[in-house]
């Protein structure tokens, strides 16, 4: 394996059974550990597709040159079940995904099914809620949370099982602005001291946007694989691919419009109010 990629993707096609199109398209990626790759691309792009073929939920088209190799194992027949160990999915629907009578018993819903010692389990059940902020409700009932605190119950029992990937399969597209922000952070958190690697899947350009690294897929086909900023400030094709320009750039341009001029390689929204600070205080 090359040290620093945990996820190799070469070649791989896939065709759902009786269908006439790929819903992947000879795409080839690697990642890179402990960094952040948003998905992008439009209903039907085929990015669930390209999830479900990473933990060996579906099988790639049959042809040579295919590959793909999850921290260094090639992702085969005897090698899923492994690999599906290292890979965490938190999915869409927060109502969906809890097992548990309490978020103490849901958090340890994996450690059992692995056989865990129940010491060792009531520690790190602790410490999985602990880390998401979500101690206060040990001994809740899951139904009575909200949903961004449901996603973080479930990121705490995924962080439970200590996956070296985690993937976000649009899961914060049904919360509200300020639960999305409070999984975002999390996640981010997640992702610096636990040396996580994150995948999320999401039609949102902003949270696309605060990713390391964006893949812009279209009909099946990988089209763009950068930093955010480079995907994003292409206008016309993220236009055409009928996706949005994230907020920040939305903005630079409406401050251009009434003599504002932002310089190119501030986007974030931290610099845009330093800047703007910086020249308020100069008026
Ligand atoms: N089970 C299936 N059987 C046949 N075709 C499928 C199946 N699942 C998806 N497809 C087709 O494969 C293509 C890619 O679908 P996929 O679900 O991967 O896209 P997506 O980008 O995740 O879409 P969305 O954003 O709507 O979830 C689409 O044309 C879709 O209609």
């Amino acid at each position: 394996m090359v040290a620093d990629k945990i996820i190799q993707v070469k070649h791989v096609s896939f065709t759902y059974p009786d269908s006439k199109t790929k819903a992947a398209s000879d795409v080839s990626f690697d990642i890179k550990k402990g960094t952040w790759t948003a998905i992008v691309g439009h209903n039907g792009s085929g990015k669930s597709t390209i999830t479900r073929l990473l933990n060996g939920l579906l099988l790639p088209d049959k042809n040579p040159e295919t590959k793909i190799i999850i921290d260094g194992q090639e992702l085969n027949e005897e090698t899923v079940w492994d690999i599906r160990d290292k890979i965490g999915i938190v999915f869409q629907n927060p109502d969906n995904q809890f097992v548990g009578a309490t978020v103490a018993d849901d958090v340890a819903f994996g450690l059992e099914n692995r056989g865990v010692p129940r010491d060792q389990m009531i520690k790190t059940v602790k410490w999985a809620v602990e880390q998401v902020g979500m101690s206060d409700y040990f001994n809740a009932e899951p139904a009575n949370l909200s949903g961004g605190q449901k996603q973080r119950v479930a990121i705490a029992g995924i962080l439970a099982i200590q996956p070296k990937i985690i993937i976000l399969d649009e899961a914060t597209s049904m919360l509200d602005p300020s639960g999305r922000k409070k999984v975002l952070n999390l996640v981010k958190k997640m992702k610096d001291m636990e040396d996580l690697t994150v995948l999320s899947i999401t039609h949102d350009v902003n949270e696309a946007f605060i990713a390391d690294q964006v893949l812009l897929l279209n009909d099946g086909k990988l089209i763009n694989q950068d930093e955010p900023v480079n995907v994003f400030s292409q206008t016309k094709l993220i236009n055409d691919l009928g996706l949005e320009e994230p907020f920040i750039f939305k903005l630079k341009d409406k401050l251009k419009s009434v003599g504002i001029k932002i310089p190119e390689n501030v986007n974030t929204e931290e610099k845009l109010i330093e800047i703007l600070c910086q020249l308020n205080s100069k008026m």
